[in-house]
């Protein structure tokens, strides 16, 4: 095995191994999906409904014990959908079947995918196995981490140690995602994709040079954001408790986990009247977090793509990228993956979820899983 080139092999092993797998076809079929949670991906906040939105603020907390008449049929949504979407994990095999003779890369969410989700924040940290995990996929195949967080301290080189790792846990800046994540080999697409940065260890790693930033499309904003930061904390984050306000460098994240839900109301419609007077921002939403964005079609799809092209595999066929992702922002990089017909989307989820993903997994302990049998596979 080279490394970050699979080992490969017919293109027809792919139809063998999909039409062994009973009810599997490569990607899975996409039907209905009626009866699933609808996911309102972006609301212009112009045209925002009070209503809509703490519906939307609602869904985003599905609901975890159903009563009793309703189990039964949870359960046939839930196997509908895993029928549908069905487990990366017992589909392994059909997946490395289709990777074979392909390039690899692999590009990875951080919230809900790498670590679990938690009250705080600045807690989210990942496991040292999952750290070992990504390490191990990262020396095979490019790789790296898309994320809503922002993506690093100004200069991660100056804090680089022998090993390639950077800051000790613990540390007051961990709450951006190189904090988190401390594999300097990675590349790093942080605020939702639009601050993108090369691999700052191991230069010749992807065969590439290596690079700090590579794209920062939105780099005109952070005036802006930095002054509607100030406006939040100041009028939402010390009027509601609970609400927290995070600086994402080129997007913002109000955060309402910890706001008693009587409150969703009040918090968004604070939001909405700072946000009034900045119509180049945009509200989006993810899991019991408000997104402050500047208003630019650039999304984790775009820097899907940008990554793509970087790499040299913009015109390539016999490519295959993995992306695993958990939220709704995650999906723009799913439907890049459809409509390029190219490699997998796996959506991290328990719960039935209208996604374009084609593969599921159940939570971030079964990423790993995978990240272990994709080094595993190509050892
Ligand atoms: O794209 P991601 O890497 O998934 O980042 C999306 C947001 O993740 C973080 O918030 C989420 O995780 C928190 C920690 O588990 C949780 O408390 C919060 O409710 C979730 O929304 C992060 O704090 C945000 O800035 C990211 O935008």
């Amino acid at each position: 095995m080279t490394k970050h080139g699979v080992v490969l092999g017919p293109e027809d092993a792919v139809v063998a191994a999909a039409a062994a797998a009973r009810h599997f076809s490569f990607p899975p079929p996409r039907k209905g999906g009626e009866s699933c949670r609808k996911l309102a991906a972006q609301v212009d906040l112009g045209a925002a409904v009070m209503g809509s939105w703490l519906d939307s603020m609602k869904a985003s907390s599905p609901r975890h014990r159903l009563m009793a008449p309703l189990a039964g049929a949870a359960d046939a949504e839930h196997d509908d959908w895993m029928e549908r979407h069905p487990s990366a994990l017992d589909r392994f095999d059909a997946l490395a079947a289709a990777a074979k003779g392909k390039q690899v890369a692999v590009f990875l969410d951080y919230d809900g995918t790498l670590s679990p989700i938690v009250e705080d924040p600045d807690r989210a940290v990942m496991t040292d196995e999952m750290r070992e995990a990504v390490r191990g996929v990262a020396a095979r195949f490019p790789t790296a981490i898309v994320s809503g967080r922002c993506c690093d301290k100004p200069d991660p080189a100056a804090m680089l140690g022998g090993d390639g790792d950077v800051r000790d846990e613990g540390d007051d800046d961990d709450a951006d995602v190189f904090g988190f994540v401390r594999l300097a080999e990675l590349y790093y697409a942080g605020s939702h994709g639009m601050d993108i940065r090369g691999p700052t260890a191991d230069p010749n790693h992807h065969g590439k040079e290596a690079k700090s930033v590579l794209c920062q499309p939105a780099s005109e904003f952070l005036p802006v954001i930095e002054e509607v930061y100030g406006a939040l904390v100041e009028q939402v984050e010390a009027s509601i408790p609970g609400a927290k306000v995070e600086n994402n460098k080129f997007c913002l994240s109000v955060h309402f986990r910890c706001v008693e839900e009587a409150a969703w109301g009040e918090l968004f419609e604070q939001v909405r009247s700072v946000l009034k007077d900045y119509p180049g921002l945009r509200l989006t939403q993810g899991r019991k977090v408000l997104e402050v964005r500047p208003m630019i079609k650039w999304d984790k799809g775009k820097a899907l793509e940008f990554l793509l092209d970087s790499l040299g595999y913009a015109e390539r066929s016999d490519v295959f990228p993995i992306y695993i992702g958990d939220d709704r922002t995650d999906e723009d990089a799913f439907k890049v993956l459809r409509s390029r017909g190219q490699g997998a989307g796996i959506l991290v989820s328990k719960f039935p979820k209208e996604t374009s993903a084609s593969f599921s997994l159940r939570e971030p302990a079964e990423v790993r899983d995978f990240l272990r049998r994709l080094v595993d596979a190509n050892t």
